[in-house]
């Protein structure tokens, strides 16, 4: 059995509608291993469906390989790029990200969440897959770190978060700006006429500060539902908003903060030597290291229990009281 193939295999094998967890890896640095801790991270929650990588052909085949034989199921797209000439608008490091619009044609699934390759999830949210459809689910972001300096909510003192503390001048300026989400983790549900407008659309839209995280906020601006931080902390909650988060009942952490990457961490940057934080970073080096959570290590103990149960799984068959269906478990 091919690392690869078995996740896949796991869901063909039921009735239940096509689902999957998506990631996006872009390059050759080190954001394979917020993948692999992602992974990880998935089955150690026992998410029942498998996790998808994205990758643009920059990323080397030496780092697939350790995807795949972490049990993901590895796919090509090709880059997505903004209007030329138009990127200078965009944060640079920000550009690729459009890429991501390629993942809305992996319509052999009918529903995907999507998760930046540095998020972690550290309780299972399967569930969320239950939510009605038609709609495009993510958690709201903060204004309120420098990276939004640029913004007119940033310069009025305006958030989300807390809309009565700096209330948004509408006297001056109108409403105030429809929810915001951030796009590092969404529920959604790939369709080929959305995939091709969205390419169009983005064709014809001027990029801006957050680069592809603006242009879906547009887009789905209708259809948007927001859902609790709890699904994709953004790490300036724990210090901008901590009223609105309690740490205990986070089930998805997003390490997005400058110098909270935990592959990469060192506690010197603004916030980083924080508890919380130090807490939040030594979990997910414990996921990541965790040998017993290697695919392959897992594909060893579930063969083993099934050699185990061989005997026994025969004298019942032969009763005719048991199918045996031998799907390994997911992700
Ligand atoms: O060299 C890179 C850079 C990024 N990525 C992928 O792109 C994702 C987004 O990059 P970051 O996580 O570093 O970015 P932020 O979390 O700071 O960015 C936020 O804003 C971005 C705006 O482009 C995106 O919307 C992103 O999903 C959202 O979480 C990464 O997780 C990773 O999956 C790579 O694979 N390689
Ligand atoms: O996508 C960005 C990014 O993740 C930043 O780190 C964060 O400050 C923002 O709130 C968010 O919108
Ligand atoms: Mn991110």
């Amino acid at each position: 059995m091919s690392p690869a193939a078995a996740p896949e295999s796991a869901i063909e094998s039921t009735d239940a509608p096509k689902r999957a967890y998506v990631t996006f890896l872009a390059g050759n640095g080190d954001y394979w291993k917020g993948v692999v801790g992602l992974a990880k991270g998935l089955r150690k929650v026992k998410a029942a469906y498998p996790l998808i990588v994205a990758v643009l052909p920059d990323v080397p085949e030496d780092h697939r390989q350790i995807l795949e034989y972490q049990g993901c199921i590895v796919r090509e797209i090709e880059p997505v790029y903004p209007p030329a000439n138009q990127t200078q608008f965009a944060m640079a490091y920000y550009v690729i990200n459009y890429s991501k619009l390629r993942i809305w044609e992996f319509v052999e699934y009918e529903k995907l969440i999507y998760l930046d390759g540095d998020i972690q999830v550290f309780e299972n949210i399967d569930h969320l897959f239950e939510m009605p459809s038609g709609y495009f689910y993510a958690v709201m972001d903060c204004f309120c770190e420098k990276t939004w300096s640029n913004s007119p909510q940033y310069k009025i003192g305006y958030c989300q978060q807390c809309p009565d503390k700096v209330k948004w001048p509408v006297e001056e300026m109108g409403n105030p700006p429809p929810l915001y989400f951030n796009a590092g983790f969404f529920v959604y549900e790939p369709d080929l006429f959305t995939y091709k407008d969205l390419l169009e659309t983005c064709k014809a839209t001027t990029p801006t500060l957050f680069a592809e995280q603006d242009f879906l906020n547009m887009y789905f601006n209708d259809i948007y539902k927001p859902i609790p931080p709890i699904y994709n902390l953004v790490m300036a909650m724990l210090w901008r908003h901590p009223e609105n988060i309690d740490v205990d009942k986070v089930k998805v952490v997003h390490y997005c903060a400058a110098g909270s990457k935990p592959w990469r961490y060192t506690g010197k940057e603004e916030n980083m030597e924080r508890e919380d934080i130090k807490m939040l970073v030594k979990k997910w080096w414990e996921v990541y290291e965790d040998e017993s959570l290697d695919y392959q290590n897992v594909l060893k103990s579930e063969t083993k229990q099934e050699t185990n149960l061989t005997p026994l799984i025969s004298v019942l068959s032969e009763a005719e009281v048991v199918n045996h269906i031998t799907a390994p478990s997911a992700a």
